[in-house]
């Protein structure tokens, strides 16, 4: 084949591109429109047996095309995420108009690269306005931002699949005078990130965040003669790592890239599936539409009965309130004691809702509710 056929072929593909582009963002048009309906008709944004019937006629009609199910599935999972998410920020904004802004002032842990800027993006890329970005140095800085007024909206990390709930957030929430407005997940994928050159067997020092260190145990213990250095953020761990001769940093790739850092090695984290989910947190409350999925967490301190946090729990139990997490942390000053926090699947403005927080009271001696937001976590529907 000559360069001119590949040249040619090379153009084919990037008008078929295009062309797909154009035809996505018609369907997002389309499926924007189809949103009035539902809200006229107080109708849900999800439809499951929709997904399904859709996915199932494509899957069919693709395979006389030759193209395969799991190809299929999984281009198309996608678009219909993106469809459902975007109608559920757009019936979300038209609930909360004061919070349809021009610029969005967000802050979040570290700087250029950092997971929690890749997570700020994905989040903002749904709600239309400019996002004036603001590295913070630590978490306490982002909530103290967000309760100044100083920022719109704080972003931080509560949750990742291989080291669990992240301690030190938890605690933050029990005191921040902010609300959760929303929640976005992110897969997080660590590589170790090192200055053109570097092989694994010249690291003697590793840059990272505690977080990553924690993720990334099973790897570093594989590791001899490699000390570990902590740094408050992956942005200033590859900076660090960016200066230094002999060493390393543990971050994304496109991270690294951007700090001029090649990738020595992938797929360090524990889990193949390293996802981490994050709150955004804002000044006020947001209202939440029953139309869409959505999640309640609260902060309580049980009585110091025997049972009664099994008593409270019943409470959601007996009001079909499905609870997504419960985790338990120590009251700062006051030894032995425990305050819970939960989430639930549930919106507050149910009356189903409001009528658990009621009967919660008698087994708890505090209640806080730190927000009900828009859940981002769905559920793909799998066809057969
Ligand atoms: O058909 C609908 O009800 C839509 O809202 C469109 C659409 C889609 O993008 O195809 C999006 C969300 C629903 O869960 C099902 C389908």
């Amino acid at each position: 084949m000559t360069q001119d056929t590949l040249d040619a072929l090379r153009t084919e593909i990037n008008e078929i591109d295009s062309e797909l582009l154009v035809l996505l963002a018609k369907r997002r048009r389309i499926s924007h429109g189809v949103l009035e309906y539902k809200i006229n008709n107080n109708k849900p944004i999800r439809d499951e047996e929709r997904e399904l019937a859709l996915l199932e006629k494509l899957i069919r009609y693709g395979k006389s095309l030759g193209l395969d199910q799991f190809y299929i599935n999984n281009v198309f999972q996608v678009i219909l995420e993106d469809s459902v998410l975007n109608q559920q920020a757009l019936l979300q904004k038209s609930l909360n108009p004061d919070t349809v802004n021009d610029t969005h002032r967000v802050a979040y842990l570290g700087g250029q690269g950092s997971y929690s800027q890749l997570a700020c993006h994905k989040y903002f890329s749904r709600r239309p306005g400019k996002v004036v970005e603001m590295g913070c140095q630590s978490f306490e800085d982002i909530t103290n931002s967000v309760e100044k007024g100083k920022a719109d909206f704080g972003i931080l990390p509560i949750e990742n699949t291989s080291s669990g709930s992240i301690n030190e957030v938890f605690d933050l929430m029990q005191h921040a005078q902010v609300s959760i407005v929303g929640e976005v997940t992110h897969s997080v994928e660590h590589c170790l990130l090192a200055k053109s050159g570097i092989e694994l067997k010249d690291v003697k020092k590793i840059y990272a965040h505690p977080q990553p260190f924690a993720q990334c145990s099973r790897f570093l213990q594989s590791l001899a003669d490699v000390t570990h250095e902590t740094c408050d953020s992956t942005s200033s761990a590859i900076k660090a790592a960016a200066e230094c001769d002999q060493s390393a940093a543990i971050g994304s790739a496109q991270a690294g890239r951007s700090q001029g850092l090649e990738v020595i090695k992938s797929e360090l984290a524990n889990q193949a599936e390293n996802h981490s989910r994050f709150i955004v947190v804002a000044r006020k409350p947001l209202q939440v539409s029953t139309q869409i999925p959505t999640k309640t967490s609260l902060i309580m301190a049980t009585k110091q009965h025997v049972g009664s946090l099994a008593d409270a729990l019943m409470v959601f139990k007996e009001n079909s309130i499905n609870m997504t997490k419960l985790e338990s942390r120590p009251v700062p000053g006051n030894p032995w004691e425990e305050v819970f926090y939960v989430d639930l699947q549930a919106n507050i403005a149910d009356p189903q809702v409001q009528k658990a927080l009621e009967a919660l009271k008698e087994h708890t001696q505090t209640v806080r509710i730190l927000g009900c937001y828009q859940s981002e976590s769905l559920k793909a529907v799998e066809p057969i």
